[in-house]
C-alpha cells in the first residue's frame, strides 16, 4: 500500500514536466506582442524590464507571481492605460497607442453603476459601444443567461452577492465582445468557494467563446486550473522569468493530482529564480481582499473600453 503510494507520488513528479513546455510563440503568429517592454515609474521603480512576450488568438495566459513584480503594470500597458517608458505593445500588428474598443480591463470589484439594473448596466456599456438600442436588450438577456443570472436581470447591484455582482460584471464585458479580455485578479476579493465557481463558469465561457484572455493572478492554482500558458515572473525589477505551456486537458478539476504535482514544480521554479522561500509562500492561495483598482484609472474604461 505506501509502496503504491510511493510510486504513484514519484509517477506525479515525473508528469509535471511533460505537462509543463517551454512556450514557443513566433510574432508573426502572435494576437499580441510584446518587445523589450520596459516601465520605469517616476519614483524611478523599475516595473517592467525587457519583457518578450507573443500571444496566439484565443490563448489563456496567466500572469503569476509575487507582490510588485509588474504583473498589473504589465496588464495596464496591454490595456492602454500605462504608455511604458520602453519598446512596444502590438495588437494584430498595430502597437497600441491606448486604450481601444479592442480590449476590455477587468478588476477585483465588479465596478457596476448602482443606480442601473444587471440588464441596465449591460445594455448602457451596448450603448456607449454604438450598438443599436433594438439589439441591446436580446445581447444583454443572451449574457445575463451566459452567466447564469436568469431571474436577476431587473436587479439592482446591491441586491446581488459578490459572487453574483461578477458574473453581472463578466456578461458585461462578453456583451460588449472585445477581442482581448484583460482581467486583473478579478475573483481575488470573492471567498474560496465563489471563486471555484467563477473559475469554472469562466473557463466553460472561455472554451466556447474563443477570446484572447490575459488574466493576473497571485494563485498558483487559480492560473493552473484556467490558462493554457502561464508566465511567470519575478520583482525588482519585474521582468518574465518563464513562459510555459499548460498541458492538461480542458475542461480541468481542482481534484486532478496532476495539477497538485504541477503547482509544486511552480512554486519551485519561482523559488528557484527568486532565491527566496518567502516570496514562493507569498505565491499560496491568498484569502480574499479589498479591491485595488488603481484610483488613476477612470472607472467608466472598464464598461466602455475606451
Ligand atoms: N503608480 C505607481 N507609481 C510608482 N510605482 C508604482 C506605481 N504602480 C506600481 N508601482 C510599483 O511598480 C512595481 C510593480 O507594481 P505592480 O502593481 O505592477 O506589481 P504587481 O505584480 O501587480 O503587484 P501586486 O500583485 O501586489 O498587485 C511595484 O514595485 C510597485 O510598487
Amino acid at each position: 500500500m505506501v509502496r503504491r503510494l510511493i510510486e504513484r507520488l514519484r509517477g506525479l513528479r515525473k508528469v509535471a514536466p511533460r505537462l509543463l513546455r517551454p512556450a514557443n510563440v513566433n510574432a508573426d503568429r502572435a494576437k499580441i506582442s510584446i518587445a523589450q517592454l520596459g516601465h520605469q515609474f517616476s519614483n524611478k521603480v523599475v516595473a517592467l524590464q525587457d519583457v518578450n512576450l507573443n500571444v496566439r488568438s484565443g490563448e489563456f495566459v496567466c500572469l503569476l507571481g509575487p507582490s510588485g513584480c509588474g504583473k498589473s503594470t504589465l496588464l495596464y500597458a496591454l490595456a492602454g492605460h500605462v504608455a511604458p517608458t520602453g519598446g512596444t505593445v502590438s495588437i494584430d500588428g498595430k502597437a497600441i497607442q491606448g486604450p481601444g474598443p479592442d480590449r476590455l480591463l477587468m478588476f477585483q470589484e465588479a465596478a457596476l453603476f448602482p443606480w442601473l439594473t444587471v440588464r441596465g448596466n449591460i445594455t448602457f456599456a451596448l450603448g456607449a459601444r454604438g450598438v443599436p438600442r433594438s439589439e441591446r436588450r436580446e445581447r444583454a438577456d443572451t449574457f445575463i443567461q451566459r452567466v447564469r443570472l436568469e431571474g436577476f436581470a431587473d436587479s439592482l447591484p446591491h441586491e446581488l452577492s459578490g459572487g453574483m455582482k461578477m458574473r453581472a460584471s463578466l456578461a458585461r464585458a462578453l456583451a460588449v465582445d472585445p477581442t482581448v479580455l484583460l482581467m486583473d485578479e478579478p475573483f481575488g476579493a470573492l471567498d474560496a468557494q465563489t471563486r471555484v465557481h467563477m473559475q469554472e463558469m469562466l473557463q466553460a465561457i472561455w472554451l466556447r467563446s474563443g477570446k484572447t484572455v490575459v488574466f493576473v493572478t497571485h494563485d498558483v492554482q487559480e492560473a493552473l486550473m484556467l490558462g493554457t500558458r502561464v508566465v511567470l515572473m519575478a520583482p525588482r525589477p519585474g521582468r518574465v522569468v518563464e513562459d510555459l505551456e499548460i498541458h492538461l486537458p480542458m475542461p480541468r478539476s481542482l481534484e486532478d493530482p496532476s495539477l497538485d504535482s504541477m503547482a509544486r514544480d511552480i512554486r519551485h521554479r519561482l523559488r528557484a529564480v527568486e532565491g527566496s522561500p518567502l516570496e514562493a509562500q507569498r505565491l499560496e492561495p491568498v484569502p480574499p481582499r479589498r479591491t485595488k483598482t488603481p484610483s488613476s484609472l477612470p472607472r467608466p474604461s472598464a464598461v466602455t473600453g475606451r
